[in-house]
């Protein structure tokens, strides 16, 4: 390889200028079919087998002890990723590339990436928030890979983004269709999960830097 090549080991160009030039340019980007329909399947397939030896947890919001359970803001059940599988395993292995590249194009100085499978059971939704809050800022970019296989006009659950400088205006409405990957500014753009009528599966995933709060390491979770 010379010098004045990139070489990428999963991701092509064509995938990641778009994604990186987004980023930059209004903080968010959403791409159908961006992720190996296969991959995506073993993943639906094992966020599947884990809810049925009941392995996901109700999702909680806010941190330390201030964490509550909050049916009415966020209605989905968890399990965090720990590379028990080799689909894991792979989809991490992509995440660490893309981190790579994000550092190499924005200096973000992105350390680490944390990720749950999520599923909303039908009437779930999670009310419009910010992943991190700017300052304070441990999570830098979020991201969310659909799991879900088919996913009709009428099945709800779209994820909305809103205008980094207007929380009030909509500026996309994401279908949460298996391959669709999403990544934004985690302190930036604000988005909400619509309430779905279907079960509907992802994986949620931040890259992080780790901040010092008063001395303490901010905790991962
Ligand atoms: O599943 C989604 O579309 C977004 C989930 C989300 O916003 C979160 O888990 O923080
Ligand atoms: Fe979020």
């Amino acid at each position: 390889m010379s010098q004045t090549q990139t070489h990428h080991a999963y991701w092509d160009e064509q995938q990641l200028t778009p994604l990186i030039d987004a980023l930059v340019a209004r903080g968010w980007y959403a791409g159908e079919t961006f992720l190996d329909v296969g991959l995506c399947q073993d993943l639906h397939a094992e966020l599947t087998r884990l809810e049925a030896r009941q392995q996901l947890q109700e999702a909680a919001i806010g941190r330390g002890d201030e964490r509550t359970l909050r049916r009415d803001i966020r209605g989905d059940a968890i399990h965090w990723l720990d590379r028990e599988s080799l689909a894991q395993r792979r989809y991490l292995a992509l995440m660490a590339e893309l981190q790579q590249q994000i550092n190499i194009a924005l200096y973000l100085g992105l350390f680490e990436f944390e990720a749950h499978f999520a599923q909303y059971p039908p009437g779930a939704f999670y009310r419009k928030h910010y992943d991190s809050f700017r300052g304070r800022a441990n999570r830098i970019v979020s991201t969310v890979l659909y799991l879900n296989p088919d996913w009709p006009s009428d099945g709800g659950g779209e994820m909305a983004l809103y205008d980094e400088h207007d929380s009030e205006r909509e500026v996309a409405r994401v279908v949460p269709r298996a391959g669709t990957f999403v990544c934004f500014l985690s302190d930036r753009i604000p988005h909400e999960v619509l309430p779905t009528r279907l079960p509907r599966t992802s994986i949620a995933g931040w890259f992080r830097r780790n901040a010092s709060l008063g001395g303490r390491v901010d905790p991962a979770r």
